[in-house]
This record gives structure tokens, C-alpha cells and sequence, in this order.
């Protein structure tokens, strides 16, 4: 298999919004990303990073100002016919499966639902019943008529997946998948996932605020800060040795941290910027603690002046975009 077959492809995307009063919130500000079949990457950053607005345009459901999302190796395209067939191979799944579901349809109709859309007729109960067994609701003609309001929030969930497997998609785009989940069923949904990927080589982009989440789950993380990735690599390298700072003060909160702990929990100055005014030179920087406490002080006119480089979207080496890190390691990447 070719390296672009089944993966979904993010290239210098950049997605703005016009606000009142002429100012452009830049919410995706240049991003690479690679999602390939049978790998699980989290994208992580706090609240208003840009995660659902990269998830969205990855789906077609915004559109980019510049740059590429392609699939396949295919770029994607705008018409609704296009969109349609794309989306049979790159599946939503989001957050809160109560919204989700029309309370009004029943398990069947709900997952059958895909089905219609794409005007597959041929052994519906069928493909329903295999969908909503992949997705752990065994057996599954016992879910059939129920409501959504019969079910647990762990089962409507599996419905929600089920709905999406349905269509066998190649990938899904999970957004916050189990964020208004009690803790009890959380691990019960992650490990869905993580055998979804294992048994049958479905890739998943999980999008969440939670590194531990992403510790116990994915291959590769990617940390997404002001719009921009400032360190992706494979979870445990990135999790255990945290390179960029904006990463370390995220690992060091963590109330069970996977890295060593060598330092107190790092408080960043300040709240995240607003995407219509991202500072010049490197954006991490009014906060950033090592600028603070003077170590970066060798390289504060790149700092200062210089832009965060692009991260590539390469699968094996842990990318990191600081300019101290580099002037350290003479590279952003470190071959793992
Ligand atoms: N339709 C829009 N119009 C204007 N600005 C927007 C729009 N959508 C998003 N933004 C801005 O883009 C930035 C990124 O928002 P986004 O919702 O993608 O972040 P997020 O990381 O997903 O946050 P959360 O975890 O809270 O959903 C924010 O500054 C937000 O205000």
C-alpha cells in the first residue's frame, strides 16, 4: 500500500473567518497532518486552539482559506456529490450521542439512517445489525427497537459509532468522543476504538483536551496551539519527553503524569490569545516560561521575530516548532 492510500492529508491548511469590524480570526493557521488507515492520532490543546474548526474543515464541513485537505491522495472537492462519497469513507463521530440521536428513532432507523442516505438497499437489517455488533451492542437484533432514551449513555454511544461503521469507512473523525460520558464507560468506548483499529485497521483523528486520554489510546499525538501544531510525535515520546514548552506546562498538570517529574506543575501567564490577534514572532511566546524565566533569552530575537515554522506531517520523527529547542538540538526533528 502506497503511503497516501486511505490517508487523509492536511497541507498548509489555513482556515479563516471574517469578524466584525474587518478583523480575521485565523482559527487553522497552518497545519500538516497525515491520518493513515489503522493509526489512531490525538490533537490536543486547550479550548479554542482551533481543534473542531481543523476537524471540520478535514471533513469538508468548512471550508479552507488555503491549503489542502486530500484523501486518498485525492484532493477534496466541494460539490455535494463529492462530499457525499467522501463522506462514506471519512465517518463524524461526535461528542454527545444524546444530540446525536433523534429521540424520536429507534436503534434501527438511527443506524440505518447512512444507509438511506447513500442509497444502499441491499440486506439493510444486515448491514445494521453487523454495524451495531462491531460497535459492541451484542445481540445486536436486541437493540433494534429501542429508543435512545432506553439506553445507557455508554450504549448510545455505540450506537452513534455503529451508525458511522455502518458505511465502513476507511477513518473517523472523532470529536471529544467521550467527554460527556460518565468515567465508568469512558474506557469501555477507547477500547472500542483501540479494537475497531486493531481488528479491523480503522484509523481514527480523536479530538480532545485530555492527554490522558490520548496516552491510553493513540500512536501519534499532535499539539495544537493558537492554530498551529507545535509538537506531534508518537504519544509516548511526546507524552514522556515533552519538548516544546506549551507541551511540558500541559504534561506537568496532568494529575497522573506518564513523564517523569522533575519539576513542579508549570502555570502559564496569561489565557490563550484570541485567533484575530496572534502574535508576531513565535505566538507561544507571551506566555511561554522558559522566555519568562530568561533561559530562552540566546534566542528571544527569533523569539520575538521569527514565526513558528510548519510542522511536516512525517509519521515517525517527534517535530517539535521552538526556536530554543532548535538552537538545543540543531533540528526539529528527532528520528525515533
Ligand atoms: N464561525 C466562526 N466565526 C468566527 N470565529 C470562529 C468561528 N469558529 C471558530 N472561531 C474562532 O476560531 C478559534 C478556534 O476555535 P475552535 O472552536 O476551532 O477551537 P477548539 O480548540 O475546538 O475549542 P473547543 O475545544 O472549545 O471546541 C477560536 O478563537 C474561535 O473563537
Amino acid at each position: 500500500m502506497s503511503s497516501e492510500e486511505k490517508t487523509l492529508t492536511a497541507r498548509n491548511l489555513r482556515v479563516e473567518f471574517g469578524l466584525p469590524g474587518g478583523r480575521v480570526a485565523r482559527a487553522v493557521d497552518g497545519v500538516d497532518l497525515d491520518v493513515a488507515p489503522g493509526e489512531i492520532v490525538a490533537l490536543a490543546g486547550e479550548s479554542g486552539c482551533g481543534k473542531t474548526t481543523l476537524a471540520r474543515t478535514l471533513l469538508g464541513l468548512e471550508r479552507a482559506t488555503g491549503g489542502t485537505v486530500a484523501f486518498d491522495g485525492v484532493p477534496l472537492r466541494y460539490s455535494t456529490r463529492a462530499l457525499k462519497a467522501y463522506r462514506r469513507q471519512v465517518q463524524l463521530v461526535l461528542q454527545d450521542p444524546t444530540g446525536a440521536l433523534n429521540p424520536r428513532h429507534t436503534v434501527y432507523d438511527a443506524v440505518a439512517e447512512g444507509l438511506r442516505i447513500h442509497k444502499i438497499h441491499d440486506d439493510e437489517p444486515g448491514r445494521v445489525a453487523e454495524a451495531l455488533s462491531r460497535a459492541g451492542l451484542r445481540p445486536p437484533e436486541q437493540f433494534f427497537l429501542a429508543y435512545p432514551h432506553e439506553l445507557s449513555g455508554g450504549q448510545r454511544q455505540r450506537v452513534v459509532i455503529a451508525g458511522a461503521l455502518v458505511l465502513q469507512p476507511s477513518l473517523l473523525v472523532a470529536d471529544e468522543p467521550v467527554a460527556s460520558l460518565d468515567a465508568s464507560v469512558r474506557g469501555e468506548i477507547l477500547s472500542l476504538l483501540l479494537r475497531l483499529k486493531e481488528e479491523q485497521g480503522l484509523g481514527s483523528l480523536i479530538i480532545t483536551h485530555d492527554l490522558g486520554l490520548a496516552w491510553s489510546i493513540a500512536d501519534r499525538i499532535a499539539i495544537m496551539y493558537l492554530g498551529r501544531i507545535v509538537e506531534q510525535g508518537p504519544v509516548e515520546q511526546v507524552l514522556t519527553a515533552p519538548r516544546h514548552p506549551y507541551t511540558r506546562a500541559l504534561v506537568s498538570v496532568l494529575p497522573v503524569s506518564p513523564a517523569v517529574k522533575t519539576s513542579e506543575p508549570i502555570v502559564l501567564a496569561g489565557e490563550l490569545p484570541d485567533a484575530s490577534r496572534i502574535p508576531g514572532g513565535c505566538r507561544f511566546r507571551p506566555r511561554c516560561q522558559e522566555v519568562a524565566s530568561g533561559n530562552a533569552d540566546a534566542v528571544l530575537h527569533q523569539c520575538s521575530g521569527e514565526d513558528l515554522h510548519i510542522l511536516g506531517p512525517e509519521a515517525k520523527p517527534h517535530l517539535v516548532a521552538c526556536h530554543l529547542d532548535r538552537a538545543l538540538h540543531g533540528d526539529a526533528r528527532i528520528a525515533v
